[in-house]
């Protein structure tokens, strides 16, 4: 697991490294496997979620179009199967709603409410035409334009914590390897 520069757990920030600044360079720092902390909840239903960024910084958000959550916006993701872990987890499941191949997801922040377990991951959106078989809309949103939607209340916590680690200065927008100076 890979950790961004920054972690929340339950509402408590961690930081993990000084002096880097922009959250993707973490990863260079820190491509060993770490296990996290582990959450005791018992019957906890455990999610991940994609923070999907593009080039410019924005956030895909989408519209789920079935069951109980329909016409609520999110982050994609899903329920962790068996006793896989978070960051398997949402890779397998960007593959089947977006279908879009990830690399380092990075994990910044777990919250709970009520019985749900979320862990969040920063991952990089290169694909530009985005369509998803769970959604029915998706957008790409500057993070302060996210409050905009109907949200379930651990995705306001989670923009809460995206905009207190921009707001601190660190930077989530990415390069192509080719843009780089
Ligand atoms: N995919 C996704 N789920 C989220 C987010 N935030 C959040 O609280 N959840 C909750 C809603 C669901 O209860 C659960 C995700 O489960 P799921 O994607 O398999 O959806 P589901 O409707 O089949 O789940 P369920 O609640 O009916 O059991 O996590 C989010 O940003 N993305």
């Amino acid at each position: 697991m890979i950790f961004t520069p920054v972690i929340y757990i339950e509402n408590k920030r961690y930081t993990l490294k000084s002096g880097v600044r922009n959250i993707w360079d973490y990863a260079t720092f820190n491509n060993k496997k770490i296990e996290i902390h582990n959450l005791s909840c018992s019957g906890c239903k455990k999610v991940s979620a994609a923070i999907l960024i593009d080039p410019q910084g924005r956030i895909l958000i989408a519209r789920r179009n079935y069951g109980k959550h329909k016409g609520v916006w999110e982050f994609p993701g899903g329920k962790l199967e068996g006793k896989e872990n978070p960051d398997i987890a949402i890779i397998r499941e960007i593959k089947e709603e977006l279908d879009i191949d990830a690399n380092y997801p990075l994990l910044f922040d777990i919250s709970m409410q009520g019985k749900i377990v979320l862990y969040s991951f920063f991952l990089k959106l290169t694909k530009k035409d985005i369509s998803s078989t769970d959604h029915d809309k998706t957008k790409l949103l500057y993070p302060h334009e996210i409050y905009r939607y109907p949200l379930l209340e651990l995705d306001k916590k989670v923009t809460d914590h995206i905009m207190e680690i921009i707001k601190e200065g660190y930077d989530i927008k990415w390069k192509h390897a080719e843009d780089r100076t």
